[in-house]
């Protein structure tokens, strides 16, 4: 398996990564109160016209104004937690980004996953900022040029935030591969600016 690039800071244009926007403790706390509080789903979608239950669970929270089709599925919208809230206010005014929508996915363990993808859908523009925060277990998260070899791959720690502007969901995809011996769960946090 390839190892993680060990410098973080070696990111294609328009990925960043800061370590410590959370301190340890908060990352716990809220990992664990998001785990208990949260209306978690598992949306089915359909590939190559099979029905498959994604490989891990979401939530969806929104502005009431706000409406997503996600792969082709309407999650249903669930309103902003104080906790929640608080967090989307202060990365809007830092990142200047009117955050209006959160995806929150939990993977339950290394086995839960995601594929590869850009966060391209019409709905978030032509440059999309997203904020993407990890609470819990350290998961590997890779990074692949769309039309050449480039491929980087780094772990995303508990307390991370890693940024995704410019033009990274149109020229590079993203994913996070199952990790088979990995028994602890991770919850991710991407704030999103849906027009
Ligand atoms: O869990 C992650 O770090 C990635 C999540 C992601 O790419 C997404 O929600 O679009
Ligand atoms: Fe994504």
């Amino acid at each position: 398996m390839q190892q993680p690039n060990a410098n973080p800071n070696h990111l294609p244009d328009g990925f960043s990564y800061q370590a410590n926007a959370l301190s340890a403790q908060k990352s716990l706390e809220l990992f664990y109160y998001l785990q208990q509080q949260l209306n978690w789903q598992q949306p089915t979608i359909k590939v190559y016209g099979k029905s498959h239950v994604i490989p891990r669970l979401q939530c969806f929270i929104a502005d009431q104004n706000v409406s997503y089709g996600y792969s082709g599925s309407q999650l249903i919208v669930e309103p902003w937690p104080e906790v929640l809230d608080a967090m989307r206010v202060r990365l809007s005014r830092t990142l200047q980004i009117p955050f209006n929508a959160l995806l929150v996915n939990l993977y339950r363990d290394g086995h839960d996953c995601m594929g590869w993808h850009s966060d391209d859908e019409k709905e978030l523009g032509e440059q999309p900022t997203i904020a993407s925060v990890s609470l819990g277990a350290e998961r590997i998260f890779k990074i692949k040029h769309k039309h050449n070899n480039e491929q980087h791959s780094i772990v995303l720690q508990s307390g991370s935030c890693l940024i995704m502007n410019g033009f990274s969901q149109r020229d590079y995809q993203h994913s996070l591969p199952k990790q088979q011996r990995l028994k602890h769960p991770r919850i991710n946090l991407t704030f999103r600016s849906i027009i």
